[in-house]
């Protein structure tokens, strides 16, 4: 195999054995599946941030939820707050950019609502103050984690999901699957198998 071909195997054999290990860490999938049902059943919404890869996975979840995952059916409230160019600079320029998923769930976040969190290191200024401002509002909160699940894996009422993987790629990886995994129990437990 020329070496170009060898790095690709390389890339896709650690993306299978990334996989393989996430597959031993069904249960904080499934705690955070049980906690996203739990909310939309009662009619609550799911707010999303992360940054870069992490803001395209937000948008991913708040696509499949609003709009269609495998069911026809209603849409389901989630907002990512990643795409309003407007509130994000304005945030970042008066406030700094680590307030800008913070002041959007202090502004649109309601008890019981959930917020998820992605960020491979865990240790993103914003989505850690986005956690801070779930928890002032009395909202559920999920993180999407990576390496040691960071700062947000230590703070009290997260949980957690932590690919264990310590190559940012890999954990998108991981991030991905687990949002087509929770979409797909949601859509089962609200709308029947
Ligand atoms: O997609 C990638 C790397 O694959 C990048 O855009 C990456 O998401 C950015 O560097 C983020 O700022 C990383 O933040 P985080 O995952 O540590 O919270
Ligand atoms: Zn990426």
């Amino acid at each position: 195999m020329d070496t170009m071909q060898s790095k690709i195997a390389d890339i896709l054999h650690d993306a299978i054995s990334t996989k393989q290990r996430l597959a031993g860490h069904t249960e904080s999938i499934e705690w955070s599946a049980r906690l996203l049902i739990d909310a939309l059943a009662k009619g609550h919404k799911v707010l999303v941030c992360g940054n870069g890869g992490s803001a395209a996975d937000a948008q991913h979840m708040a696509g499949e939820l609003v709009g269609r995952f495998q069911k026809n059916r209603r849409g389901l409230p989630c907002v990512a707050l990643t795409t309003d160019t407007s509130i994000l600079t304005a945030c970042a320029n008066d406030f700094g950019y680590e307030e800008v998923f913070a002041r959007q769930v202090e502004a649109i976040g309601a008890a019981d609502d959930v917020l998820v969190g992605i960020s491979t290191s865990g240790n993103s200024a914003n989505v850690i103050k986005a956690f801070e401002a779930a928890a002032s509002a009395g909202m559920k909160r999920v993180a999407l984690t990576g390496n040691d699940g960071g700062h947000v894996a230590q703070m009290d009422g997260v949980l957690s999901i932590v690919v264990p993987s310590c190559s940012t790629q890999r954990i998108q990886e991981g991030h991905l699957t687990i949002i087509h995994v929770l979409c797909e129990l949601v859509e089962d437990a609200l709308f029947g198998n």
